[in-house]
């Protein structure tokens, strides 16, 4: 039955607010419930942004934006996609962080689907809870290594819900068919164990065998009621990570956001780089700063990409050199992990500095979640060797970023090629404007998914991250490249989902992985499909 009057107006999904013309507020029952004015949506978002610019602080845009997804999710869409670049980072990194951290003191509605150590044996029965019949994409994130902020628990709940406003506000993706998810298995965070706001299951971390059980009927009643759904892993400390991407990497459609999407991403912008230092791809030397799984994740990448050059599987991995908290990643160390050993080259074990004296690499990659690491003197050691350093502070919120825009660029004497995990607004060094890029797995992920859920793809393999990778860095443009960004503009982002779509959709085709067929004109079919949030 259709609903009508103020039944309407509380339903997000249906809510145009005074958008409703005068014949509609005669039919639904909305006469006397709204002010006169009939407004177009544009008017709407023009008062959205004013509110959101008055607002004093960036958790109070991120509760602003939040209540208005509840309220008119249409026009929460509307706003996000109109002002891509302001309204990103309020909904995602940085702000998603701080609005984490804080999840259980700002919490209004639940807007997921929360899975607790008590659901045992119920997980099927419970998802029949959820009102839709259709999801394609499912986030799901157990809240222990949220951006580069730790153990956040329940809170991490933040986290699935930005990344998929971002599926639908620059893929397109209709918010009905995205589920985000919290595997509430506990936290081992003091801090929220004891404050009594705090939303989440009040136990230590469930581990081990009993955890993976727990995934593992999760995903069994997933694949029983959604069959055709991705499951985008996000967030889990990295032995979780990898533990759980090699467990269905093979079997579901599914992958592992930190390790795959961030390898994709940076792959592109080292791509992108060489038409700036002039050196070819399979020349680059590349060194991490962080050997967990965001680093690893785009090293295993590279070595793939390095292989489709022609490189055999050691050369490729020569080139790739780690540093951690212990130092130079190295094969006399015995404290690695297994995603280390590849990259445990022969040679001296050293402290960051003097092993980019004695590795001279061309780029640097970030991924620590320990702010300042790059220091003056290691970016002028990278300027020092390279006409151009290639510098990625890839670690999130802001606040966690290696280091800043403008200490890359100063330090560098304007010389540094820099992205960041979490954006930077625009520097001017010496009277030239340099725009850095985001090196961020939101330029992936978007347009990867969605390619994959069009084919209806059975796994996800390494040739459509490379595939995407490609895609992305094709899509940077000289003017970019001028600008100093090794990435696009973000308000080019729905267009450039769309191009990554199509060209990871088509490489399922041509591997057979696809379980659709392919339509006549993949790209008309993709437009039809996707989420336009006018009213
Ligand atoms: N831009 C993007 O798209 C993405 C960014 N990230 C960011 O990457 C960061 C890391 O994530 P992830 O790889 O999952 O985390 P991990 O915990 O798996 O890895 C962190 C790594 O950094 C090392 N490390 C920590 N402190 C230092 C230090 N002071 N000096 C040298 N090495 C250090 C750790 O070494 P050790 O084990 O020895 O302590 C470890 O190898 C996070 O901040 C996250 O936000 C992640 C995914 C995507
Ligand atoms: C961007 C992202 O996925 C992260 O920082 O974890
Ligand atoms: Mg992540």
């Amino acid at each position: 039955m259709q609903k009508r009057c103020l039944a309407i107006l509380e339903d997000g999904t249906l809510n145009k607010s005074v958008s409703f013309s005068k014949e509609e507020r005669e039919k639904l029952g909305l006469r006397g419930l709204l002010p006169y004015s009939v407004e177009t949506q544009d008017t709407q978002v023009q008062r959205v942004m004013d509110g959101i610019r008055r607002k004093g602080f960036d958790i109070e845009r991120y509760i602003l934006l939040s209540s208005l997804q509840e309220r008119d999710e249409r026009l929460f869409y509307k706003v996000a996609i109109d002002h891509i670049e302001e309204i990103m980072p309020l909904i995602y990194t940085p702000t998603v962080g701080q609005a984490s951290k804080e999840f259980s003191h700002i919490f209004r509605s639940p807007k997921g689907f929360y899975i607790t150590p008590d659901d045992k044996g119920d997980i099927e029965t419970i998802l029949e809870n959820w009102p839709e019949n259709d999801i394609r994409i499912i986030v799901i994130t157990d809240g222990q290594r949220i951006l580069g902020l730790g153990d956040l628990g329940a809170n991490g709940m933040g986290i699935p819900i930005g990344k998929l406003a971002l599926y639908t506000a620059c893929a397109g993706i209709p918010p009905h068919q995205a589920l985000p998810v919290m595997l509430d298995v506990g936290t081992n965070n003091e801090e929220l164990l004891s404050d009594p706001l705090y939303l989440g299951y009040p136990h230590k971390r469930l581990e081990g065998q009993a955890y993976l059980e727990l995934v593992e009927e999760f995903v069994q009643a997933v694949q029983k009621k959604y069959p055709r759904a991705l499951i985008q892993f996000e967030d889990f400390l990295t032995p979780n990570a990898y533990g759980l991407l090699n467990t269905y990497r093979d079997r579901i459609l599914s992958f592992n956001d930190d390790i795959q999407g961030t390898a994709a991403v940076a792959l592109a912008g080292v791509y992108a780089s060489s038409r700036i230092t002039g050196r070819s791809f399979v020349d680059s030397k590349v060194m991490f700063l962080g050997a967990g799984s965001a680093a690893t994740g785009i090293a295993d990448l590279m070595v793939a990409a390095f292989v489709n050059e022609g490189l055999s599987l050691e050369e490729a991995r020569k080139r790739l050199w780690f540093v951690d908290s212990e130092g130079l990643v190295v094969a006399s160390r015995t404290d690695l992990r297994s995603h280390n050993l590849p990259y445990a080259h022969e040679a001296i074990q050293s402290n960051f500095i003097d092993a980019i004296d004695s590795v001279q690499p061309h780029i640097l990659i970030g991924a620590t979640g320990a702010p300042g690491t790059f220091t003056q003197e290691v970016i002028e050691r990278m300027s020092v060797l390279n006409e151009h350093p290639v510098i990625f502070a890839l670690s999130n919120p802001t606040s966690k970023a290696e280091c800043t825009a403008e200490q890359a660029y100063t330090w560098s004497n304007g010389k540094a090629i820099f992205s960041s995990g979490s954006p930077f607004g625009n520097v001017n060094y010496n009277g030239k404007v340099f725009r850095p890029g985001q090196g961020n797995n939101a330029y992936i992920f978007p347009g990867l998914g969605l390619g994959a859920i069009i084919a209806n793809a059975s796994i996800i393999p390494d040739e459509l991250f490379l595939v995407a990778a490609k895609t992305l860095a094709q899509l940077v443009t000289d003017e970019n490249l001028q600008e100093g960004a090794l990435y696009p503009r973000l308000t080019e982002i729905r267009r450039l989902s769309i191009e990554i779509a199509i060209a990871v959709a088509e490489k399922a085709y041509k591997m057979k992985i696809a379980r659709d067929e392919k339509p006549s004109n993949l790209k008309k079919y993709i437009e039809e499909y996707i989420y336009h949030p006018n009213y």
